[in-house]
């Protein structure tokens, strides 16, 4: 691919031409608001320039509710030989397409299961999607020029391509995405009117189910809207599990020995049940996940901590997996949990411990 044109510079759009651009890719840049494209283009991202005649692919990046439109724009204006979209939902979007009058053949719709809670070009980067799934959704009719396109921006993102049907796609990511952001959002809702002094407690677990309660509504409405049935169906499977753990804490309230069984029985399927999930969610570039050991060392809240510690785990010849920081409430201090594979943990301790820092026992 020699040249493309990203219409929507966000987070997404943006990630995609930084990577395409750094590739050796000509990225044209064009959103509705003109200071988007001046961020993206001072990153890096492409030119603000119009192309002076059709690019290979053009890469729709604006919410979903608005990618058949711009799909019919660029076809209208004969500005790509092919184009796809990186919306969130599939189905709903193609079939407004296609009522619009869209060529399906050049169309093609796409997801990349990758981004953020906050948007916008300057919370873009060109590894955002490295190694992550990149679902693609072919017919029988689709131009195999327009799908080897699309199939090189993938590579070219270092992502992995998977290929779906449309409909399926949003089945699962009402299962894997848009459910979970929900609940996320359920959970941190709870924390709106909570006392100050329960605030003051948030720790790591919190953290982990709120991070994408943190989420811009205006996306979530878009994406919620264009996929609602599936997602209804999830949550509604959730709120009868919900039902259920109440009565069973409830009955562990009870002062009968037999309900009382009853309850933690109840507990424990769930929480079991938690466990078998948890355990088949892939890990690190989709692989199965790896069980690796934490090492926790206690670091200042000073510039270029985090800088010294992974230059001095690479001098002890470790590899860190994956990394968490956990921060002290009131404390300029946190922990940064080192999570790496269980033979090297002993090592890196050691290191680390040579090179004065204080690693907390797990
Ligand atoms: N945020 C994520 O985590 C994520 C992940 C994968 C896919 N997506 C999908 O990617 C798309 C973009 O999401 P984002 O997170 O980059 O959002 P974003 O808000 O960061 O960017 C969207 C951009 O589209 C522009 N825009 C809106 N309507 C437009 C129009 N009609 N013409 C031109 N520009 C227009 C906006 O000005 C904005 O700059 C959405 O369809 C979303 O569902 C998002
Ligand atoms: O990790 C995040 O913050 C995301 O919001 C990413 C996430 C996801 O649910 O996995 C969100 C929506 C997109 O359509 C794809 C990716």
């Amino acid at each position: 691919m020699r040249s493309a044109l990203v219409i929507g510079t966000g987070l997404i759009g943006t990630s995609v031409a930084l990577a395409l651009a750094g590739r050796g890719v000509r990225v044209h840049l064009t959103d509705r608001d003109t200071d988007r494209v001046r961020t993206a283009a001072s990153l890096g991202a492409g030119t603000d320039r119009p192309p002076e005649g059709p690019v290979d692919l053009a890469v729709v990046a604006v919410p979903p509710a608005h990618i058949p439109a711009a799909v019919a724009e660029v076809q209208r204006r004969g500005a790509a030989r092919g184009c796809i979209d990186v919306g969130s939902v599939k189905g709903g979007p193609r079939r407004e397409a296609e009522a619009l009058g869209c060529d399906l053949t050049t169309y093609l719709g796409t997801h990349p299961m990758a981004g953020k809670e906050t948007t916008g070009p300057l919370a873009a980067g060109a590894d955002l999607f490295e190694g992550r799934p990149w679902v693609l959704t072919p017919t029988a009719g689709t131009d195999t020029e327009v799908l080897n396109l699309a199939l090189e921006l993938v590579a070219l993102c270092r992502a992995v391509p998977v290929v779906m049907d449309a409909d399926a796609h949003d089945r699962a990511v009402a299962l894997v995405s848009h459910t979970p952001q929900l609940v996320s959002s359920l959970v941190a809702a709870r924390l709106e009117t909570a006392d100050e002094t329960a605030v003051r407690l948030c720790g790591q677990g919190i953290r982990d189910v709120t991070r994408i309660a943190a989420s811009d509504p205006a996306m979530w409405i878009d994406i919620l809207s264009a996929n609602p049935g599936p997602v209804a169906d999830v949550l509604a499977a959730v709120a009868d599990d919900l039902a259920e753990t109440v009565r069973a804490l409830r009955a562990l309230q009870s002062a009968d020995d037999v309900k009382r069984t009853g309850g933690a029985a109840g507990i424990e399927d769930v929480l079991r049940r938690g466990n078998s999930g948890r355990a088949r969610v892939p890990g690190k570039h989709g692989q199965a996940p790896a069980a690796y050991e934490t090492v926790a060392v206690l670091i200042g809240d000073r510039p270029g901590e985090l800088a010294r510690i992974f230059a001095d785990a690479g001098r002890a010849g470790v590899n860190i997996e994956d990394v968490r920081i956990e921060h002290a409430t009131g404390q300029q201090a946190g922990h940064v949990q080192l999570m790496v594979e269980p033979d090297a943990a002993p090592v890196l301790a050691a290191a680390l411990r040579e090179r004065g820092w204080a690693i907390r026992q797990q």
